[in-house]
């Protein structure tokens, strides 16, 4: 079994501080640190410590963090050979101030942008090899598009997880196998006509709506509404919760594990990501899963 994820990788440059700046003001920070991040990185990168074989396909630029990024998926067992370093361009960055009650936070797509219909044309006979593809958001839409197309056309499934939000084409929504939202992206996506039972039954075993503390839902081809409730965790950290269940969600269903199935673990993934500081620094591994679900059947 052999997945893959075309998507974003970004250094999150964070700083802490009392509170966000007001306009026009400058503050002292507490803190700065350089953290792995970008959906598609944090995504593989949950793949990853989950055990599944995981390929990641994207940009960064010729410079420091691009490199350190490139080593820190490989560190964590996502292979790398065919990210593209693209030269005189910069690797994504995301600025975050983080206040004691709020955040701010600014996205230079930089080399992410680079990740276009040559860049994928060029990588596309491994992309072929894969039995499932994920993707985000924070690549240019007509590459997610393209890929969409090209990978559903030779029947590998893909899994698009809408964020962050922005329309997707009808037939682009009929193609996926399925769609992740959170409930603000299914808002963006869906307007707010329906409600999440009816959006659900709409797209049966596709839509896929994580719900925060509230679990995840679905719906059985039957019609019948699946909710997964999430477990109680001692939340320390909520970043990158929505890439472990996407990550999580996206192996299980590549191991051919039914919705239900695939849902349980992945919500039981994300709960624990939860529970330690950062996006990847809280992913779990499969035992810890494992042992986990074991223990709260
Ligand atoms: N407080 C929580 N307690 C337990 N599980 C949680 C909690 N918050 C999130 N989760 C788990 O993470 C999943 C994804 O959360 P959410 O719906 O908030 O996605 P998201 O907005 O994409 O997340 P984020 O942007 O914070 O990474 C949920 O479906 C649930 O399994």
């Amino acid at each position: 079994m052999k997945t893959a994820v075309v998507g974003s990788i970004n250094m999150d440059m964070t700083v802490t501080a009392e509170r966000i700046p007001l306009k026009g003001e400058t503050l002292k920070g507490d803190e700065l640190h350089y953290i792995p991040g970008g959906k598609g990185a944090n995504q593989a990168v949950a793949m990853a410590k989950l055990g599944a074989e995981v390929e990641m396909f994207g940009c960064v630029g010729d410079d420091e963090a691009g490199q350190k990024l490139v080593k820190n998926l490989q560190e964590a067992g996502v292979s790398t050979g065919h990210i593209r370093i693209v030269k005189g361009v910069p690797t994504g960055i995301a600025l975050i101030t983080v206040g004691e009650n709020d955040n701010t936070i600014i996205v230079v797509a930089g080399a992410n942008n680079c990740v276009d219909k040559e860049y994928v044309d060029s990588i596309k006979e491994e992309l072929f090899q894969c039995d499932i593809v994920l993707l985000q958001h924070e690549i240019p839409q007509e590459t997610v598009e393209y890929v969409v197309d090209i990978c559903t056309e030779r029947g590998i499934k893909v899994v698009l997880n809408p964020a962050p939000a922005r329309p997707v084409k009808q037939e682009i929504l009929e193609k996926v196998t399925y769609l992740t939202p959170n409930e603000h992206e299914a808002a963006i996506l869906f307007g707010n006509d329906c409600s999440t039972e009816e959006l659900l039954k709409k797209y049966p075993e596709k839509l896929v709506i994580t719900q925060g503390s509230k679990g995840v839902a679905a719906c059985r081809k039957t019609g019948e509404i699946l909710l997964v409730p999430a477990r109680k965790a001692d939340v320390v950290d909520t970043t990158g919760a929505g890439d472990t269940l996407n990550g999580a969600f996206t192996v299980e269903v590549a191991k051919g594990r039914d919705i239900e199935s695939a849902l349980k673990l992945a919500n039981t993934a994300a709960s624990l990501s939860t529970e330690k500081f950062g996006a990847q620094g809280g992913m779990p591994t499969l035992e810890e899963v494992i042992k986990e679900m074991k223990a709260y059947k």
